[in-house]
């Protein structure tokens, strides 16, 4: 019922905006809320503090849905569910969770999540931007960068260094509102896909915020942030699922209705073939997806599985866009067709949350832990 009610959404509220949020970098303001309506933007969220109560599973299924009709959207509500209310309702006390989860279910709000800087994106924990205790204030100072949502968000969840001597030990997490003094944005970055959505830096030039926006205990910040990725890997995975479909689709139908030589180029093996191998790829990768959330379900391990999830899925996603296109030819190649945008929207998914070349050390890691025993 979910799966259907997404999909209705998707081919009504996204598919046909889905070109123009991404000519026009514009992000989706009245869908987002309609999607907070439908309870998208807290599907893993208790009731209690205005989330949906549903489960990881859920959540990767809607997520493919959402990203099958807009990756912008995707990724907007990824970054709200996994990466903003994630760790603030595992880590959360009640107070923080009244503040800064109550409100930011319902779409009319979002929250961003501010791990990577410019100087360190696959190297997390060599946060350089710095929190030090003044009085009963933290005082921030730094600069993050790439962050997704960053233009509207409400609140952020930043990562800074409050003792450089730990390293990544020495690394905590804080709850940042948008209007705090000391803290202002940099410029939209200008990208190759998800143009619905922002992606900017945040600057904290001494930004004060109560003691109390510690988000868990000092130096848990870099444990927060994994956990948290390993999570939010199963929305990418899922974000990925949904790009990948909608170019197989978009194969499909193109190859029924062209006709060459006297027949539709779906008659065609050479375009069979491709079929074939979108289809498999997308299910398989469905599969891993499907079984990382229902290990977290379970309260299972499940950083290796999500891992290879996304790993998967993202790499599903590239190629069935890269064969989309083929299959369209020409038609391939302009924005009249969605192709071309899967092809570009596609390519991050194997960049956040963890490039590809993080998963594999990420998956070769526990594997060998597992098998060297
Ligand atoms: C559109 C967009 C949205 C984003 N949203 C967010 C967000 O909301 N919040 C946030 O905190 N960050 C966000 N990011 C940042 C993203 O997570 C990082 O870009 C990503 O983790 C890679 O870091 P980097 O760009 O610094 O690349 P680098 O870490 O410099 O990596 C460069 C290359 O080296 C490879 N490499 C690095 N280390 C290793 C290694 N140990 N072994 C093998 N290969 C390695 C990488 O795989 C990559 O190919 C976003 C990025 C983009 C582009």
């Amino acid at each position: 019922m979910l799966q259907r009610t997404c999909r209705d959404f998707a081919d009504n509220e996204l598919v046909p905006n889905a070109a123009r949020f991404d000519r026009e970098h514009l992000y989706p303001a009245e869908q987002i809320r309609k999607m907070g309506e439908l309870g998208l933007m807290a599907v893993a969220v208790k009731e209690d503090y205005g989330g949906t109560g549903l489960d990881y599973l859920a959540y990767a299924i809607a997520m493919e849905e959402i990203s099958r009709g807009c990756a912008s959207a995707g990724v907007i509500m990824s970054v709200n569910n996994s990466l903003y209310l994630g760790p603030l309702t595992h880590f959360g006390n009640e107070e923080q969770m009244q503040k800064f989860v109550v409100g930011y279910t319902d779409g009319s709000k979002v929250g961003c999540f501010a791990l990577s800087e410019p100087g360190n994106g696959s190297d997390a924990g060599a946060a350089s931007t710095t929190a030090t205790l003044k009085g009963d204030r933290w005082v921030l100072n730094g600069t993050k960068c790439w962050i997704t949502n960053g233009y509207e968000a409400g609140a952020a969840v930043v990562f800074a260094t409050t003792d450089k001597s730990l390293k990544h030990k020495g690394i905590s997490a804080f709850i940042v509102p948008k209007e705090t003094a000391g803290f202002s944005l940099g410029k939209k970055e200008d990208k190759l896909g998800i143009r619905g959505s922002s992606t900017c830096s945040l600057i904290f030039e001494d930004c004060s915020i109560p003691k109390e926006n510690l988000l868990g205990e000092p130096g848990f910040g870099f444990k927060i942030a994994m956990q948290t990725l390993d999570a939010g890997r199963i929305g990418i995975a899922s974000q990925a699922l949904g790009i990948a479909q909608a170019s197989l689709e978009c194969a499909v139908d193109y190859a029924n209705k062209r006709i060459a030589f006297g027949k539709p180029i779906a008659k065609l093996q050479a375009i069979q073939t491709k079929i074939a191998d979108m289809a498999t790829r997308v299910e398989s990768a469905r599969l891993l997806t499907w079984r990382a959330a229902w290990l977290k379900d379970n309260k299972k391990p499940f950083t290796k599985e999500a891992a290879q999830a996304k790993l998967a899925a993202s790499e599903a996603a590239t190629y069935c866009a890269h064969q989309s296109i083929q299959v369209l030819g020409g038609m391939g190649y302009v924005s009249d067709m969605p192709a071309e945008r899967h092809y570009r929207d596609a390519r991050i998914t194997e960049i956040y949350e963890g490039t590809s070349e993080i998963q594999r050390l990420v998956i070769a890691g526990a594997v060998l832990k597992e098998l060297s025993a």
